[in-house]
């Protein structure tokens, strides 16, 4: 009975067993058959995917053309439309005498801009930098502001000018400066006041016969000078930048704050490099001085006697220690006195065929100008030499850079015609030598958009000098590097020899370009000192000549100053100067 009971439960088991396998088979099966299905539906999906994607990247690249060949349409009536309006421009300007408006122009012109009033044709004879007729709207110095940075370069130019040179973006945010800044001022002088307190600056657009402000005064007064500062960056990484600025300077203000100890490493190059471009008007700003007689009287003195040992031995040597706090403003008007009596006017050539450095250049328009509202080019740079007037034909050399189909460089000049001259809000009739000035043309404004025309030169027709491809410079190479903090291991501060083949950066003018030494040669074992040995900075320079290839075409002249700077732990590094002897230039394309 047991076994019959046992065998039955194995039966039974055995059954179980195997519906049990079966049903796992079922499973597997389903499971399997699910997965393929799964797979399949996968598969499917995909390839609808697949499909959906084509399609859609289809039809985008169908929109892209299609909005392209819109885009391509309108820009191209756009240009048309352009090119008519330029043209009647043009046809306009053409009307008149090849350099002068005629007097229905002038009147017309005068009437939409009554300010033009007080410039007159007949003036232009017999001008000079203190002409009232000039200094009413135009500055005619250029004082440059250098330094290490956050000394209160900008704070500074603020203080005289009532401007804020600080306006980009990323200067802003990072509360430095960038760019080269630029900002006029009139200096007035009250006929009753004691010095300095006599001396008042103003904003450009101040008028001529401003009264004192001082307390009970009101007297009229007298404008005396009318200035342009070319603020300029005090980081290291910005220094071909204040090459730049320091290309159009007639004197500088070296600023360096009272709270730290002198030099700072950029206010040695600095000084370095306006010596090497042979600037001997400089005045020294001792400036933060609030800060230091918060401490003790003593700072000041003891600071003020670092100052005068660190220039000793250079161009500024001989120059004024003015103390001052830019940020209250404390002895500006002593700044003022200063810049109006030891800085002298500068003596230009107003006859000469006018040349124009442009260190900068910009589309003036608003984004989604229309057409007929759109406003030609605008360049901006200091006049050296000659006088600019509206309506004047000009040519910009060495102007649109471009490779023919061989990779051989070509040239393209850029011709035009003057339609407007602007000294910062102060609307021109001819514009002299000195200040700062925006010049309005009729070309394209892409072409001047964002700095492009930055080291170009302006003048009539014909009348500028040649574009040089490659240039011969008889260089002193300084025997340290310059701005670098001297701690540590000095050596790794000598700057080693000029060898052929490698690659420098050159500053000339308002001009940057990388160039390739071809050959160097020792010419003589003259030597030419500018620093104190105390300072340990620098001090021999040997003259040597080296042939370079550049690799931008530059429009400038035999015995033009160039410095050049090399590149050292991913900055460029000024390391020496010298002056143009001869070249190879290049012809030009129509
Ligand atoms: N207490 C005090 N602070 C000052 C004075 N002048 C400038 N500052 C401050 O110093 C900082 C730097 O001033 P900036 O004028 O931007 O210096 P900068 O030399 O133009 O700087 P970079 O152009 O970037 O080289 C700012 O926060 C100023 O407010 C001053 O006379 N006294």
């Amino acid at each position: 009975m047991l076994n019959q009971k046992c065998i039955l439960q194995k039966i039974d088991i055995d059954i179980i067993v195997y519906f049990l396998i079966q049903r796992l088979h079922k499973d597997i099966n389903n499971i399997y058959l699910k997965g393929q299905a799964k797979k399949e539906d996968q598969q499917f999906i995909n390839l609808q995917y697949m499909n959906e994607k084509q399609q859609s990247q289809q039809r985008t690249k169908k929109s892209k053309e299609k909005r392209k060949s819109i885009r391509r349409y309108q820009l191209i009536t756009k240009n048309q439309e352009i090119q008519q309006i330029y043209k009647q421009k043009a046809i306009n300007m053409e009307m008149t005498s090849n350099q002068q408006l005629n007097a229905q122009q002038i009147e017309e012109l005068m009437n939409r801009n009554p300010q033009l009033r007080k410039q007159t044709y007949e003036q232009i004879t017999n001008l000079s930098p203190l002409s009232p007729e000039v200094i009413s709207r135009q500055a005619t110095i250029n004082i440059g502001t250098i330094g290490h940075v956050a000394h209160g370069k900008s704070t500074l130019v603020k203080a005289i000018s009532g401007v804020h040179t600080v306006k980009f973006k990323q200067e802003k945010v990072r509360n430095i400066t960038i760019r080269l800044g630029y900002a006029n001022a009139k200096i007035y002088q009250c006929p009753s006041c004691p010095a300095p307190q006599c001396y008042k600056s103003y904003s450009s657009d101040k008028t001529d016969d401003a009264k004192c402000d001082n307390e009970g005064c009101n007297q009229t007064m007298t404008l005396i000078r009318h200035v342009s500062f070319v603020d300029c960056p005090g980081h290291d990484i910005l220094m071909s930048t204040m090459l730049t600025g320091a290309a159009v300077m007639d004197a500088a203000l070296l600023i360096v704050a009272g709270n730290m100890t002198c030099p700072q490493p950029q206010t040695a190059e600095h000084l370095a490099a306006v010596d090497i471009m042979k600037l001997k008007h400089i005045l020294i700003i001792q400036n933060k001085i609030d800060i230091i007689f918060k401490e003790s009287k003593d700072a000041a003195v003891q600071n003020y006697k670092e100052i005068k040992q660190f220039i000793l031995g250079t161009n500024a040597e001989n120059s004024p220690i003015i103390p001052c706090s830019a940020q209250l403003k404390y002895n500006v008007d002593a700044v003022c006195q200063y810049i109006c009596t030891y800085f002298p006017v500068p003596q230009r050539d107003l006859k000469a065929n006018p040349k124009l450095i442009i260190i900068r250049s910009f589309d003036v328009n608003k984004p989604g100008a229309t057409v007929d509202t759109l406003k030609g080019g605008v360049v901006g740079g200091s006049i050296l030499e000659g006088i600019l007037k509206i309506g004047d034909e000009i040519e910009i050399r060495p102007g649109l850079i471009s490779k023919d189909q061989n990779g051989n460089v070509k040239c393209t000049p850029i011709k035009s015609r003057i339609v407007s001259l602007l000294a910062e809000k102060n609307d021109l009739l001819y514009a002299v030598p000195g200040g700062l000035i925006g010049v309005g043309l009729l070309v394209d404004p892409s072409i001047t958009r964002n700095d492009r025309l930055v080291g170009n030169v302006l003048g009539y027709p014909g009348k500028l000098p040649e574009i040089y491809t490659k240039i011969s410079v008889n260089f002193y190479l300084l025997k340290r590097l310059i701005g670098v903090k001297s701690e540590g291991d000095n050596r790794s501060h000598k700057i080693a020899k000029i060898t052929a083949l490698e690659t420098l950066k050159f500053n000339v003018g308002s001009t940057e370009t990388p160039g390739r030494v071809v050959q160097v040669q020792d010419v003589n074992k003259h030597t030419y000192s500018i620093f104190s040995q105390k300072f340990n900075l620098i001090i021999l320079f040997k003259q040597n000549v080296m042939t370079v290839e550049l690799n931008n075409p530059l429009c400038t002249q035999i015995g033009e100053k160039v410095a050049f700077s090399r590149r050292i732990d991913k900055k460029f590094r000024l390391i020496g100067w010298g002056v143009i002897k001869s070249g190879q230039t290049m012809g030009v394309q129509n």
